[in-house]
C-alpha cells in the first residue's frame, strides 16, 4: 500500500520538562499521520473515525531542532476498519524514535454507523511490508 510521509520540525513549544519532544505531541502527530493514510486512501475524510491507538513504543528521545518524519501505511483492512502502521524517524540525529498502530473505522457521515470501506490490501512482495501485515494481525485491541 502507498506509504505517506509527513515531516515536523521539533520546536520549543513541542518539548516536555526534560527538554525533549513531548509524548503527547508525538502521539498527536502519529494519529494525524495514520488518519492521512486512511482518509487519503478512502477519499472521504468525513467518513473516517479513530477507534483505537494500539500502544505506541517510544524508543529514544527526540531533541529540539530535529526533524521528525512520520511514515504511515495501511497494513490491515477489515470490512469497516483500517489499521495503519506509523513510525517516526529522526532526520538529523538518525534512528527510529516511535512506532505503533492506529485503527480507524469508516462510518456513514450522517448516521455515524460503521459502513464498508471497500478497500483491500494490494499484492506485495516487500518483506518489510509483509512482516508489518503479519504483526498487525497479532495486535491486541
Ligand atoms: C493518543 C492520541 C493523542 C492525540 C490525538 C490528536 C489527533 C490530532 C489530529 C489528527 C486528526 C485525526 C482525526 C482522526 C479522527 C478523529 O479524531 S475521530 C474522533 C475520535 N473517535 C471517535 O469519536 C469514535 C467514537 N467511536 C465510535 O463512534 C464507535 O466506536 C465506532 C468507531 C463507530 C465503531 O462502532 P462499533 O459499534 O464499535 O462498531 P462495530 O460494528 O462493533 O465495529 C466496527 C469496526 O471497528 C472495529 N473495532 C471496534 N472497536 C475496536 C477497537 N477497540 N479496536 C480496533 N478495532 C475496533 C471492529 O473490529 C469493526 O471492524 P471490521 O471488522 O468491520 O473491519
Amino acid at each position: 500500500m502507498k506509504e505517506y510521509k509527513i515531516s515536523h520540525l521539533v520546536k520549543s513549544e513541542d518539548l516536555n520538562h526534560h527538554g525533549t519532544l513531548f509524548a503527547g505531541r508525538t502521539a498527536e502527530w502519529l494519529v494525524e499521520a495514520g488518519f492521512i493514510a486512511a482518509a487519503a486512501t478512502h477519499g472521504r475524510p468525513q467518513d473516517i473515525l479513530c477507534v483505537n491507538v494500539h500502544g505506541f513504543t517510544f524508543k529514544r528521545p527526540v531533541q529540539k531542532g530535529d526533524i521528525l518524519t512520520i511514515h504511515s501505511r495501511i497494513v490491515k483492512a477489515g470490512t469497516t476498519s483500517l489499521m495503519i502502521h506509523v513510525k517516526a524517524l529522526c532526520e538529523i540525529h538518525g534512528g527510529q524514535s516511535v512506532e505503533g498502530f492506529v485503527t480507524f473505522v469508516c462510518v456513514d457521515a450522517d448516521t455515524k454507523k460503521p459502513k464498508p470501506h471497500g478497500i483491500s490490501l494490494d499484492e506485495t512482495q516487500d518483506e518489510a511490508e509483509l512482516a508489518l501485515r503479519a504483526r498487525a494481525l497479532e495486535v491486541p485491541r
